[in-house]
């Protein structure tokens, strides 16, 4: 049988009328289905696609739709066919390199019906969008996601990875440094709470650690059990504490649910700890281990580079149960991205950058010097003299600093002199290990 034809259409979400009346329109209703049917979710109940719609207004998101095209003889029964057979997502939020916040263009809500996948329509609106990104001037993509086999062929690179913790308190966490000591005061805050306070702490955090994106409109609700999947009414098992610092500003927060009495052991599981302190680190790791009647507590936004480890008197308490990747990035543009990120040792070397989609290739001189990086471009293709090659997804998986140089040239994934990748691996080090704990 052969193929249908697909049309693609942008738009951005709609509400129809104005108020607490207003209704999602027909179309963005229809997209929202198709995401929906791809992530295995039931379809929103009253109210749910209106929330969405306000959301994804406020990101500014644009929604990308595949539809039918000659649709006459579809069978009776068979879905509407202004529901989209495949959808993308896109918005803007900013990175932080390390040294800026970086405007980013987010991919998420990727789905093709099963009906009409491997037929190319993935690459397709994966190709035009990173394209028109590019033309729009952004330097960076990024995404988070379901598997790791699909978007490398697309120029994406593992950039921050994470860690699932799996953390014994039986016999609460004794902790090293004592908690006992650090400055601040710490306590459990109504459910309400919660958005106030996690909009400003993590607003601090997001502008001091390397790794974070910025989070979108929803997130305060997801975090606070407001906007459960299943109807219109808020979680309320959410619990929470927070640590403010001697002036009273908020410096971080945890939440969190009880698993129930049925779990076995008793398990509180961690939905966002967000700590810019490390006073307030240690505080409200004491405040976790401090809950009575727990056995663990689990947390999966962990960093790879979790000073909980060292925090604790018995390492062994906190163990590893799964490491995944977190944040992926798609260089669009070298010379902006690398000059936008921290230039560690200094150095001079020249890089060949290939790419299959052809936005980023090229060859750069790459020069780092007192904590910056300056590149300039000498050809638009990856060039036989330049001294270190890889390609657009090693550069993502480099760029953060989180996977070395060195290590990808081992992996196979950047060819070049010893010397060359070393010097290169040193100028893009940063000493520090990034961590996103934003899905998107
Ligand atoms: C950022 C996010 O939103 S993450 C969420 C991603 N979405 C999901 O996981 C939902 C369920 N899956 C799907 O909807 C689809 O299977 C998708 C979106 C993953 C793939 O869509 P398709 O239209 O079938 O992909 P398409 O036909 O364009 O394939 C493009 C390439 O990716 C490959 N590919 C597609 N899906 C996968 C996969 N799951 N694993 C490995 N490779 C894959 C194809 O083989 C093809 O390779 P090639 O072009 O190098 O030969």
């Amino acid at each position: 049988m052969p193929h249908p034809d697909y049309e693609i259409r942008r738009f951005r979400a709609a509400l129809d009328g104005v108020g607490e009346d207003a209704r999602a329109d027909a179309v963005t209703r229809a997209w929202i289905e198709a995401v929906d049917r791809g992530f295995h979710e039931n379809p929103p109940v009253p109210g749910q696609a209106e929330r969405a719609t306000r959301f994804y207004l406020e990101d500014d998101r644009e929604l990308t739709g595949a539809y039918l095209t000659g649709t006459a003889d579809r069978p009776d029964g068979a879905v509407d066919p202004e529901v989209p057979v495949a959808t993308f997502g896109t918005m803007r939020h900013t990175l932080n390199t390390g040294a800026e916040l970086l405007p980013t263009h987010q991919i998420t809500a990727v789905t093709v019906r099963a009906t009409h996948r491997r037929r190319g329509l993935l690459r397709r609106m994966m190709t035009e969008d990173l394209r028109r990104a590019a033309d729009a001037g952004l330097a960076m993509a990024a995404l988070t996601a379901s598997e790791a086999t699909i978007y490398g062929r697309f120029g994406f690179g593992v950039a921050v990875e994470r860690e699932s913790l799996r953390i014994d308190t039986r016999r609460g966490l004794s902790m090293l440094t004592g908690a006992a000591g650090t400055a601040g005061t710490t306590e459990f805050i109504e459910r309400e709470a919660i958005a106030g306070i996690s909009r400003r702490v993590f607003a601090a955090w997001h502008a001091v650690t390397p790794g974070s994106m910025d989070r979108q409109a929803s997130y305060p609700g997801n975090i606070d059990g407001t906007l459960r999947e299943a109807d219109l009414e808020p979680d309320t098992a959410v619990r929470a504490a927070a640590h403010w610092d001697p002036d009273g500003e908020p410096d971080g927060y945890v939440t969190w649910k009880f698993a129930g009495w049925d779990a076995d052991p008793t398990t509180v599981r961690i939905r966002d700890f967000v700590a810019v302190t490390d006073d307030a680190y240690r505080a409200l790791w004491d405040l976790i281990g401090s809950l009575d009647l727990v056995d663990v507590v689990t947390w999966d936004r962990a960093s790879v580079d979790e000073p909980l480890r060292w925090t604790v008197a018995d390492t062994r308490t906190c163990a590893v149960t799964e490491r995944e990747d977190s944040l992926w990035l798609r260089v669009l543009d070298p010379v902006a991205a690398l000059q936008a990120r921290p230039g560690g040792a200094p150095g001079t070397v020249r890089i060949g950058v290939t790419d299959d989609l052809d936005i980023a290739a090229g060859t750069f001189d790459v020069v780092s010097d007192d904590g910056r990086l300056t590149v300039h471009r000498v050809a638009d293709d990856s060039q036989q003299d330049a001294e270190v090659t890889l390609s657009v997804a090693a550069l993502g998986s480099a760029y953060l600093g989180g996977i070395s140089v060195t290590t990808l040239a081992r992996a196979g994934a950047v060819q070049g002199e010893p010397a060359a990748v070393q010097l290169l691996g040193g100028m893009l080090a940063t000493g520090r290990v990034p961590q996103c704990i934003t899905g998107f």
